[in-house]
């Protein structure tokens, strides 16, 4: 049970879940507390510390000083840590899917996935960083012209300092391990803090890094609002990276922040092309999985389809088929659609449908609410003057607009703000990778719906879905730095010469 057993100690006697500096589990000082509303039931279910600025700032001194120790920890060690974390995070699985289950409604099969794929991302970083940071550059300088051969230059990776996690309420275990463990990995220190849904998943997995030994000070947990403390930590002279996951939140963080490296996956409106010569069983099935799995809460859902005339009364008749077998109900069922994260993100969903109505779309579904509930429904003839054409839902609500060429799917697909991912279907390589190219998107799947596992696979958005790559190499790249030692020799030297 959440805050039980080998987690007690991260919750006070009031119930209330504390947050963590210097490697101790405290109470704020603010005497406040922050609650987290279960989406099913809409009560309270949680209360996390609203912790102040001079809390804070503690965090961020001692994980300056815990970074100066840690860069000088042998790249071995540090990845024998992170291999025990992984361990300790994947042997609690259980407690902490139920916190997925309780805070963001996540189905709890998909929670458990959750929490064991962020173990694997763990150790395969480890791996990852002790191969790509044991490795450097030898450069010599009579490649340039007009220069003799009299300067030996070695590169190296260098830490950047203190990285500050900021992962959304979607996967807050695993968008925030796939932070923690490159920045650990890579010699840097931490300071999470973790979705307000999610809080208390994100906490027992810092407790994991806890329990398996990592030094004090090196890796932080701060809670509270976002909207209250945000400002502070993302401003913060004392951190020297920030990577974050969420909505259009990272584009104001960007224009904030001062000159430090950015990494930021930000929303989608991923389309889903399909053509006449497509496979429309492997389509529907990819727009059911991509659209409405987690009840559509994924940056890289289906958030519309551009299916060409010719076929799309068969494709909408398969996906409705389809749509018909998804079971609708508690996460704690395991229910393929739950309910969404909060009841504003409800009444934002509902607005876009009820626009959509109001102008014409046709609903395959009758469109069903109960609290944070709503019944999957799919759109068909939505037309570019409906809000749900380029705004992302993120819920179980999926537009399709029929088009009449490719060039017109291309159109759209590019109209958009963000540029996250995009898929297409056909049998034709040929087209495909056309296609692929003149999509404005970070990735194009080819006969799949969007993802961003696997965990190593390059994952970035273009436009407004980000700045940076993550994906387990690109991140802990990213997280450091180059660093050149240049030997001057007094006469020039050639290797057997
Ligand atoms: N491209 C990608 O990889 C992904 C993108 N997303 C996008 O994220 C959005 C949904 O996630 P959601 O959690 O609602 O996104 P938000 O942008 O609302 O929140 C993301 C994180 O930012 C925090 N935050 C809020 N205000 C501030 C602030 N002023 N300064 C610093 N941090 C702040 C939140 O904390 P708090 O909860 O306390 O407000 C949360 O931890 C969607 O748009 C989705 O597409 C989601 C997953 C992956
Ligand atoms: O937030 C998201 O949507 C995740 O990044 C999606 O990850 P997945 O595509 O691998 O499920």
């Amino acid at each position: 049970m959440a805050g039980s057993g080998v987690f007690a100690e991260i919750k006070d006697g009031d119930g209330v879940f504390r947050y963590y500096s210097d490697g101790e589990w405290k109470a704020s000082a603010s005497g406040k507390s922050v609650p987290i509303i279960n989406p099913t039931t809409r009560n309270t279910h949680f209360k996390v510390q609203a912790c102040t600025q001079e809390e804070v700032n503690k965090i961020v001194e001692s994980a300056r000083a815990a970074q100066k120790l840690w860069a000088k920890t042998p790249l071995w060690k540090r990845a024998e840590l992170l291999h025990r974390a992984a361990a300790v995070l994947k042997e609690h699985k259980a407690p902490i899917a139920e916190c997925l289950v309780k805070e963001i409604a996540k189905p709890a099969k998909d929670a458990v996935t959750e929490v064991v794929r962020s173990g694997d991302l763990i150790s395969y970083c480890a791996e990852e960083g002790v191969r790509i940071l044991g490795e450097g550059k030898f450069l010599v300088s009579d490649s340039f012209p007009g220069n003799e051969r009299t300067k030996y230059c070695l590169t190296s990776k260098i830490p950047l300092g203190v990285v500050l996690a900021i992962p959304p309420f979607n996967y807050p275990v695993n968008l925030a391990v796939s932070k923690i463990a490159p920045a650990l990995i890579a010699g840097n220190s931490i300071v999470l803090k973790p979705p307000t849904q999610g809080a208390v998943a994100a906490l027992h997995m810092v407790h994991c890094f806890h329990l398996a030994g990592f030094p004090r000070g090196l890796i932080s947990c701060v809670t509270g609002k976002g909207s209250e403390i945000g400002d502070f930590l993302t401003m913060h002279p004392g951190v020297s990276c920030i990577s974050f996951t969420g909505g259009d939140t990272g584009i104001a963080i960007s224009k904030k922040a001062g000159m430090i490296p950015l990494q930021m996956e930000l929303g989608g409106k991923d389309a889903c092309i399909i053509l006449e010569d497509a496979d429309l069983d492997l389509g529907a099935a990819n727009v059911v999985k991509g659209g409405f799995s987690y009840s559509g809460q994924r940056c890289t859902a289906v958030k519309v389809v551009l299916v060409m005339e010719s076929v799309a009364d068969e494709l909408v008749e398969k996906v409705n088929a389809k749509v018909r077998k998804l079971t609708v109900g508690a996460p704690e069922d395991d229910c393929d659609i739950t309910p969404v994260v909060t009841e504003s993100s409800a009444n934002f969903i509902e607005g876009l449908v009820m626009d959509a109505k109001q102008k014409g779309a046709t609903f395959c579904q009758e469109y069903r609410r109960e609290g944070n509930l709503i019944w999957p429904l799919l759109l068909d003839h939505v037309r570019p003057d409906m809000r749900i054409a380029w705004e992302e839902p993120f819920g179980p609500v999926l537009p399709v607009i029929r088009i009449n060429s490719v060039e017109e799917g291309i159109h759209h697909c590019n109209a958009s703000n963000f540029g996250l991912q995009g898929c297409v279907f056909t049998r034709d390589i040929n087209k495909a990778i056309l296609i692929s190219d003149a999509m404005e998107t970070g990735t194009v799947q080819i006969n799949s719906a969007p993802a961003r596992g696997p965990d190593h696979f390059p994952f970035q958005g273009l436009k407004d879905s980000g700045i940076g790559s993550q994906g387990i190499t690109n991140s802990i790249n990213m997280m450091t730095k180059i660093k050149s030692t240049v030997i001057n020799l007094p006469t020039p030297s050639y290797t057997m010469g």
